[in-house]
């Protein structure tokens, strides 16, 4: 059996022409939703994608605001950043592009983003409201996993789904998001004080692996026909490579791959989250 493909980069296209429908009627009243992005140095991945997060917003008709600012850019600095497009009427919303460089303390930064403004759900107002079930902006790469797998009509409910990563930008959200009234999982949370892995991944329907280690999911931890999603990525030689290994594919019924899966879809829902408040403000106006 080889798996079918869940290509992530097709479904975000549609995404975005389905975006730039709204951003279009939102021109039409005179409303320009703008994002902005804060970057702290140079780290080559952080490049790819805030740079493809701008060009996404040319595609759609999204304004773009960067700020890119050296390594070594203290806290001070960075907080005056943040207050800047706090303040900057023309940015609907707003990313902190993370990780950001050891000096700097993330908690804060994430601390100081206005929630009105927090385009990628990961401000504590906006985590607060997803534990809550609260409307609010969701993190990016959870929502794109679940649209991913809707799209695909991949049956959530009442799934078993095993998580292999407990980080805050995608383990920890999508077991909330995944365990809603609306999705209906069952999550089971795996990290590295799991004590037996393998009991786990090698049960589950859905297997999700968020990792950063390359290949680290192998085809013996995988149910026949289960649906696996490679979130994590390594860059080998310079080129992303995810924690799924290829074997994996001649086991499960559908794969998404890495590169081509998650990434494109957590730059989609970016947008989406603009383009959602950028109307809530609207309809207030
Ligand atoms: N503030 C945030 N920081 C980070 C987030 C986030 O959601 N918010 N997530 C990740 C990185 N990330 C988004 O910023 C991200 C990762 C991957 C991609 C992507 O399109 N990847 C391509 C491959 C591109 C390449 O490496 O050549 C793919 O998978 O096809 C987009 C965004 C950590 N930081």
């Amino acid at each position: 059996m080889t798996a079918e493909r869940i290509d992530g980069k097709a479904v975000a296209a549609q995404i975005k022409s389905e975006l730039k429908v709204r951003v279009d009627a939102l021109r039409e009243r005179g409303v320009v939703p703008g994002l902005g992005t804060v970057l702290v140095g140079a780290d080559p991945g952080s490049q790819i994608y805030v740079g493809g997060k701008h060009k996404d917003c040319a595609e759609v008709g999204i304004a773009s605001i960067r700020v890119d600012l050296p390594e070594d850019t203290t806290q001070d600095e960075l907080d005056a950043a943040i207050a800047e497009l706090n303040a900057n009427p023309a940015c609907t919303g707003y990313i902190v592009q993370l990780p950001l460089p050891r000096h700097l303390d993330e908690h804060r930064a994430l601390a100081m983003i206005d929630p009105d403004k927090d385009a990628d759900g990961l401000a504590p107002a906006s985590l607060g409201k997803l534990v809550l079930n609260e409307p609010g902006p969701l993190p990016c790469t959870p929502r794109g996993i679940v649209e991913l797998l809707r799209r695909h009509e991949v049956d959530l409910d009442g799934a078993e789904v095993c998580i292999v990563g407990r980080g805050t930008t995608v383990g920890r959200p999508l077991s909330l998001l995944l365990t809603r009234r609306s999705e209906n999982s069952t999550v089971i949370q795996c990290h590295t004080g799991t004590k037996d892995l393998f009991s786990h991944t090698a049960t589950a329907d859905i297997v999700v692996a968020a990792v950063g280690r390359p290949g680290f999911l192998t085809a013996d931890m995988v149910k026949p026909g289960a649906v696996v999603v490679d979130v994590g990525v390594s860059r080998v030689d310079g080129k992303p490579v995810g924690d799924v290994a290829a074997d994996v594919w001649e086991v499960a019924s559908m794969v998404t791959p890495n590169p081509g899966g998650v990434g494109p879809m957590t730059r989609a829902m970016l947008l989406s989250n603009v383009v959602d408040r950028a109307e809530e403000l609207a309809g207030q106006a």
